[in-house]
């Protein structure tokens, strides 16, 4: 099929500059997550999640993604317990997503693409000082990943969403005062974990994965915002900013491990 062909040739498709593969790399990102091959771990207890929303500073365009990004020189936005033995800071937030609803999202679930992803990156600030060491550290970051799907109207994401035009060029930025990212995350506590990486340069093997099994709803308008978005700069030849996600990864000798039965 077409999808079958597009994502066949994707490895290779323009807008993907970083390489598809990382030599010795053996717990990369994003992988499939098989439902039936994800082991049950009594011990996984639900993440507790604890966001200041005063804590945001700003929405981003770097030209790869549109980032929302918090204040992390305190423990004022954290995440704890769950698959996590430490206490990590919120750094950033940032989503990935297709030119069509026919994919997007990074992570698959028992192959099924969504139209997109969001990533919540978080740094371990028990045994790190910043961000920026922690991102090539084992056990450096925790990255929870919601997909998204069309649905009804997110009145938390439109916040987001209205402020998207003055970032629409790559190295735009426009001060963003409170948001709580805790509204874009779904009801439902469930979540597979897995090690894995970043999926975008340096592609570090730091991250502890925590996807969450349910999706939040966005409806299309809101989606078709981020499409608006670019991946140039004001004055350079418009490209629009879609399809930035990266291909599927070999799961190798890794075992995705779920919060629920
Ligand atoms: C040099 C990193 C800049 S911050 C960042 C990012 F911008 C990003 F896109 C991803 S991702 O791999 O794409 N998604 C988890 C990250 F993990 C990040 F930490
Ligand atoms: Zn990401």
């Amino acid at each position: 099929t077409l999808k079958a062909l597009l994502v066949i040739l994707l490895p290779v498709h323009p807008l993907w500059k970083s390489p598809v593969s990382v030599p010795g790399g053996t717990r990369q990102s994003p992988i499939n997550i098989q439902w039936r091959d994800s082991v049950y771990d009594p011990c996984l207890k639900p993440l507790t999640i604890q966001y200041d929303p005063s804590t945001c500073l700003h929405i981003w365009n770097n030209g790869y993604s549109f980032l929302v990004e918090f204040e992390d020189s305190a423990d004022k936005s954290i995440i704890t317990v769950g698959p996590l033995e430490c206490h990590y800071r919120l750094k950033q937030f940032h989503f990935h997503w297709g030119a069509i609803n026919e994919w997007g999202s990074e992570h698959t679930v028992d192959s099924k693409v969504f139209p997109a992803e969001l990533h919540l990156v978080h740094w371990n600030a028990n045994k790190f000082s910043s961000f920026e060491e922690a991102i090539s550290e084992d056990n450096g970051l925790a990255v929870i990943g919601v997909f998204l799907k069309i649905g009804t109207h997110h009145k938390g994401l439109q916040k987001l969403v209205d402020a998207l035009p003055a970032v629409k060029h790559k190295d735009t930025s426009v001060e963003f005062d409170v948001f709580d990212p805790s509204c874009l995350m779904p009801s439902c506590p469930d979540y597979w974990t897995y090690a894995g990486s970043l999926t975008t340069p340096p592609l570090t093997e730091s991250v502890t994965w925590i996807i969450k099994k349910r999706p939040i709803e966005v409806d299309q308008d809101q989606l078709e915002e981020f499409r608006l978005l670019l991946f140039t700069s004001a004055g350079e030849e418009e490209k629009k900013m879609v399809d930035n996600f990266r291909p599927l990864q070999p799961l190798m000798n890794r075992t995705v491990r779920s919060s629920f039965e």
